[in-house]
């Protein structure tokens, strides 16, 4: 089942920040952001043949695990191999960013490629997906070892955006905040 995309709900719609000052959102609640988080096959698959999703039947996420529960399980992951002595901030960013290229690799040489890929294999989805996976685990890492609380950071980033690029002034435009005159 799709969930709603949540947008009004997390405050995402409009120009002011709805973030406060410790990064947390008054309106951002667990029920904002999926529902049961199960996207069926069949469901995801039609809507999105029909020329992309639109506003009221986004794909979404399920709702776990949450970044925290990634992070626990990659440094369990990590801790029992004993390779915390190489997952250094460094290692990490050069892994994530190799996983980067691996994704990048799958993209390459198709020209643009539509919402939901139609035309992908079953196969290529899946190995989409754990590339994906990769980029996410080093990145999730790598926002640990720097001491970067990341759910927290994204949601003062996007605060940050919303001022940056009011829904008022920039709608419909891809311009970078900079070209605008006010
Ligand atoms: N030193 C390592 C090696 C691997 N991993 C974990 C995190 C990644 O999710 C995944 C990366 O494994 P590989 O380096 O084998 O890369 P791929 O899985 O992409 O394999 P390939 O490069 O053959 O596609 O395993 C890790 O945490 N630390």
């Amino acid at each position: 089942m799709m969930a709603t995309n949540g947008k009004e709900a997390c405050g995402l719609n409009g120009d002011a920040p709805s973030v406060s000052s410790n990064g947390s959102s008054d309106a951002f609640t667990k029920k904002s952001v999926v529902g049961n988080g199960v996207a069926t096959e069949a469901s995801s698959h039609s809507k999105l043949q029909n020329g992309g999703a639109g506003r009221d039947e986004r794909f979404a996420f399920s709702s776990e695990p949450t970044i925290e529960d990634i992070r626990r399980m990659q440094a369990e992951f990590t801790d029992e191999r004993n390779w915390n002595q190489f997952h250094q901030p460094r290692n990490l960013l050069l892994a994530m960013v190799g996983e980067v290229g691996e994704v990048a690799e799958l993209f390459q040489w198709r020209g643009e490629v539509a919402e939901g890929l139609p035309d992908w294999t079953e196969s290529e989805r899946e190995h989409l997906a754990h590339e994906l996976s990769d980029v996410m685990i080093y990145l999730v890492e790598l926002a640990e070892k720097c001491h970067v609380d990341l759910p927290q950071a994204v949601l003062r980033k996007m605060a940050l955006n919303r001022q940056k690029y009011p829904a008022s002034k920039v709608h419909g435009s891809a311009k970078k905040y900079t070209e605008y005159k006010d």
